[in-house]
């Protein structure tokens, strides 16, 4: 079947640093896609990529239907009304205005108010509304609740997962990742460049659900191990312990939750 995104290769850097290194993935036709990684891992260079707002060196993009795109904050003019706004994308995509979206994202409430008088959050609700003008196949959104309060963020998933039900492909660079487990299909983890892990975060879960993390306080302060099969580690680090005459104070052993192995893959130190 063909896909809504296919990737092969893509390499792109900044001067002489390498900040794609080769990636290769696809996003299926339905599903929400998420783009995972710590600050500054690359994730809007490959959104930008995809969308065609930034150049790169090497690799092969194919995207399979009519693209919307979220823009960033601050990204329309200060004196502009939510309702001009949507006119000028309207026009320009040469589409009509759909009055049931722009109730759903509460729109109409905005009439009196300037751009730069509003919140975050009907910044992003505005800018999900323009990046919606014309009925997209596939939506980009780049952190798409980041500033927003518990509500906001609610009702935004909400929203995204509606869509996503009417058939659009959603595609989503965050640093969430309780975010993206709520509500990703997919995720791409970055890591240095390359893509640390994909799959589906019931795979990342099974992949990783064994890993114990230990942490030993000892005489001479505190140490953090992490282990598959917590009997044979145990043993192990204890006995290192006594060979070296090292006195054992506490130990403390927990599973670690989803977002902590995340950090790991995302910063390198996973297996
Ligand atoms: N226009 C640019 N010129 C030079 N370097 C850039 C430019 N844009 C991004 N970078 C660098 O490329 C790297 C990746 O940036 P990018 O914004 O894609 O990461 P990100 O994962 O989206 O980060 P964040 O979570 O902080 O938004 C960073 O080291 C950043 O400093």
């Amino acid at each position: 079947m063909e896909h809504a995104i296919q990737i092969s290769g893509l390499k792109k850097s900044y001067g002489k640093t390498e900040v794609l290194k080769g990636l290769s993935f696809h996003v299926e036709k339905g599903e929400i896609f998420g783009i995972l990684g710590v600050n500054g891992a690359g994730k809007t260079t490959v959104l930008e990529c995809i969308e065609g707002f930034r150049k790169y060196e090497h690799g092969k993009i194919t995207i399979n239907g009519k693209a919307g795109i979220q823009l960033q904050s601050a990204s329309l003019p200060a004196y502009i009304k939510p309702m001009e706004a949507i006119r000028l994308f309207t026009k320009w995509k040469n589409t009509a205005i759909d009055t049931s979206l722009l109730a759903a994202l509460g729109i109409n409430e905005l009439k009196s108010k300037k751009y730069m008088e509003l919140s975050t959050g009907q910044k992003r609700r505005l800018h999900l509304a323009i990046a919606l003008t014309g009925n997209p196949d596939i939506l980009f959104l780049d952190e798409p609740t980041a500033g927003l309060d518990i509500e906001g963020r609610i009702s935004l998933h909400n929203q995204i997962r509606q869509l996503k039900e009417q058939g659009t492909t959603i595609i989503l660079a965050s640093h969430d990742m309780t975010e993206v487990e709520t509500l990703c299909d997919r995720i791409a983890i970055l890591n240095s460049g390359n893509i640390a892990f994909i799959g589906t975060t019931d795979e990342l879960a099974s992949k990783i659900g064994k890993k114990y993390q230990i942490k030993v306080l000892t005489e001479s302060g505190e140490d953090n191990y992490t282990a598959d099969n917590i009997g044979d580690t145990m043993l192990a680090i204890l006995e290192n312990y006594r060979s070296k005459s090292i006195n054992v104070l506490d130990i403390k052993v927990n599973r670690g939750t989803l977002e902590q192995h995340f950090v790991d893959i995302a910063k390198g130190d996973f297996l």
